[in-house]
């Protein structure tokens, strides 16, 4: 029977290889609007915007954008065609900091540039070259998703409550998801998991996005605000945290969205178990702690009136909008990636392999 995961792509080259196709995660869940983006200021505006959001779905954006600039790019000869490259490159890759996967994946179709630039068969091997680059990271994103969701799901027993933060599902990747993940393949083995969304202010990524995902496949899923995950704890209502993430450090420090190593923390106080969801593209070898991720900081307007008639604080009072915390390696209780799973300390086996 088709999932919701198999019908729905947030991120996708068109048919024509001319255009990235994505669907606009602003308008969710009211509105399931698809856009097509040709230029670099396009995928960059829909990155900066949210448009497209979630640590893999902006890496294979930003993968299909330099594609695009070079296809796009009256570029005439091979050395113009390196100049648009690298400054598609470096212009998309200055859209936000904190989710290494958009600096992977521009690393990964840079490296694959130069192949094809010493090879110099002609600007028209390079765009497809590229354009097959960006649907391999594509396609790879989907079969790490897979696996990660195997690993989690042995973590993981039917009828188990599960608390998730932001979103980290099939519209924040290629296809799966990471924390969610193991609830689409669950679904597909009845597992039957009672999934509980914090909302997640102030982006609200929980209630418009996971809770609207999740409803859509017809998953149980409760909403709830950030403030109560305490209580949903203390009532034995939960089993396991899963979340996603947008940076790990060599020690195991997560960076993911803001609130969630207040998660973690109550985890740990009422022993349940916190599970970090992670890509191995997502461990940033050279962070020794998360101490060094930077952290995106973000307008007033999202805290102060975006998802609101009204506006809900006082006119141009002061505010703070760190879109992301650092979770202690000390809080997880393991990192499930698509080569297994991992404790915080045993990271360095991944740099080895
Ligand atoms: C698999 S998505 C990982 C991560 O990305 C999200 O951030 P954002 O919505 O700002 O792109 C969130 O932190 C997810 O957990």
């Amino acid at each position: 029977m088709k999932q919701l995961i198999d019908v729905i792509q947030s991120v996708r080259l068109s048919d024509d290889g001319e255009a990235l196709v994505i669907l606009d995660q602003t308008l969710l869940p009211g509105q399931k609007v698809y856009e097509e983006l040709r230029k670099p200021e396009n995928v960059w505006d829909a990155i900066v915007q949210l448009k497209v959001r979630g640590a893999p779905a902006i890496g294979i954006a930003a993968a299909y954008g330099v594609y695009l600039a070079v296809k796009h790019s009256p570029a005439n000869t091979m050395d113009e065609v390196r100049h648009t490259f690298l400054k598609s490159k470096a212009y998309l890759a200055s859209s936000r900091p904190t989710a290494v996967n958009l600096f992977w994946a521009l690393n990964r179709m840079e490296a694959r540039f130069e192949q094809l630039f010493n090879h110099s068969n002609g600007i028209e091997a390079v765009i497809a070259g590229l354009r097959e680059e960006a649907k391999a990271i594509q396609l790879e994103d989907e079969q790490v998703c897979e696996a990660i969701g195997e690993y989690a799901l042995t973590l993981l027993e039917p009828g188990f409550g599960i608390l998730t933060h932001c979103n980290a599902g099939t519209i924040a990747t290629a296809k799966y998801g990471t924390a969610l993940a193991p609830i689409y393949l669950g679904q597909q083995k009845g597992y039957n998991f009672n999934v509980f969304a914090d909302e997640t202010r102030p982006l609200l990524q929980g209630a418009r996005l996971t809770a609207w995902e999740l409803s859509e496949a017809n998953v149980d899923v409760t909403l709830i605000c950030d403030n109560m995950a305490s209580i949903v704890m203390s009532e034995g209502k939960i089993q396991a945290v899963l979340v996603g993430c947008d940076r790990v450090a060599a020690n195991g420090d997560t960076a993911n969205k803001i609130g969630t190593s207040g998660v973690a923390i109550l985890a740990k106080h009422y022993g349940i178990p916190f599970y970090v969801c992670a890509p191995t593209s997502t461990i940033d070898f050279e962070c020794q702690t998360g101490q060094e991720i930077v952290i995106e900081e973000r307008s007033a307007e999202e805290i102060t009136s975006k998802w609101y008639t009204e506006p809900m604080a006082p006119k141009n009072v002061k505010t703070y909008n760190p879109a992301f915390d650092v979770t202690d390696h000390s809080l997880i209780t393991a990192i499930v990636t698509e080569k297994g799973i991992f404790k915080a300390d045993q990271l360095h086996e991944l740099r080895e392999q």
